[in-house]
């Protein structure tokens, strides 16, 4: 290998961080200690993941959770792993996971001023058959006084503060925004580093892919079944190809890369959709929206909903801004009709 090959002056995740820090002489830190605790978690899964003795983290857990998923071994691992990293690392008072029905309190004496929602492992069905798998996360400012309440956790996407997730694809790849655009960082094995590969990741405005459950069709409001039918049966051009992995994060990852719509929608059998808006919609429809591109639920901004519960689902479209904004046209003409 030539030493060119060898990159000696590397920008980590955490050299960026700094970097970011220093443009706002206030800032504290602590949002770096933050996520240093959040990619502490990440290698961990990403190991987990990748070992042999993964075996041992197959199948289920045996129970179900608050939103009515059955829990794998490895959902429960990965929360424990974000739980108790964010804990410790003194800048976090109040999380709200997937896996935990009611927001987690961190002891008084380790409070910091940050809120954080999680979906510990995204693709929980995807595990077992070594199909790609995330983590999502999105934090805010604690905007109450004294003890953390719900309230803080209730905070609509558009006051993020920071979002991102982690891809264990054939890679691990923690994607991030701190509200200055969206970065890519790939994990580097070697040096469990998190090593910038992907600059200022921009969405195409217009993809050539569509990414939903087509198994579902039949449930489907009009407005969805006419837009879908549209991409397959176009009056002009080339049909859209169709791909869906499973994995929010995984089909969202795509989607970001190469341009397209990702949907969840609402169907009739489950009228609010299904991915739930503090750790699944909100922290994507921040990063898609920050690499220019767009979330809506049809008929708002996913970032505007303001969330009446820690649990709550919305219906997402979300990808490049040309595709979703035809789809809110959809949307118009059944509303108008
Ligand atoms: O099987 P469906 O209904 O298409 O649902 C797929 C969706 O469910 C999820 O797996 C739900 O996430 P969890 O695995 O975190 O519960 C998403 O990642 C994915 O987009
Ligand atoms: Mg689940
Ligand atoms: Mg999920
Ligand atoms: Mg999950």
């Amino acid at each position: 290998m030539s030493s060119a090959a060898l990159d000696t002056d590397c920008m980590t995740l955490v050299r960026w961080l700094l970097g970011e820090q220093r443009k706002h002489p206030s800032a504290t830190g602590d949002l770096t200690q933050l996520m240093t605790a959040i990619l502490a978690a990440v290698k961990a899964v990403s190991s987990a993941v990748r070992k042999a003795g993964i075996a041992k983290l197959y199948g289920i857990a045996g129970n179900t959770n608050v939103t009515g998923d059955e829990v794998k071994k490895l959902d429960v691992f990965a929360n424990d792993l974000f739980v108790n990293m964010l804990r410790s690392s003194y800048t976090t008072s109040l999380m709200v996971s997937e896996e935990n029905e009611h927001c987690i309190e961190v002891d008084t004496e380790k409070q910091g001023k940050y809120i954080v929602c999680f979906d510990p492992l995204d693709g929980s069905s995807n595990i077992d058959c070594l199909v790609s798998i995330g983590t999502i996360f999105s934090v805010y400012r604690k905007i109450s006084d004294g003890n953390p309440t719900v309230r803080d956790a209730l905070q609509p996407g558009r006051s993020i503060v920071a979002a991102g997730y982690a891809l264990y694809g054939s890679a691990t790849m923690v994607v991030l925004s701190v509200g200055n655009g969206v970065n890519g960082f790939m994990l580097d094995p070697a040096i469990g580093e998190f090593v910038l590969t992907e600059r200022n990741i921009r969405i195409k405005p217009r993809g050539k892919t569509y990414s939903i459950n087509e198994g579902y069709a039949k449930f489907w409001y009009d407005p969805v079944k006419d837009y879908i039918e549209s991409k397959k049966y176009p009056k002009s051009g080339k049909p859209y190809g169709a791909r869906y992995i499973g994995s929010m994060v995984a089909d969202v990852h795509r989607t970001l890369m190469y341009g397209g719509i990702f949907a969840y929608p609402a169907t009739k059998e489950s009228p609010k959709g299904k991915l739930r808006l503090l750790y699944e919609c909100n922290p994507m429809a921040y990063i898609m929206e920050q690499a220019g591109g767009l979330a809506t639920t049809g008929t708002m901004p996913v970032l505007d909903v303001v969330p009446e519960a820690i649990h709550q689902r919305v219906p997402i479209f979300m990808g490049s801004r040309e595709d979703v904004e035809e789809v809110i046209d959809f949307f118009k003409k059944y509303e108008s009709s």
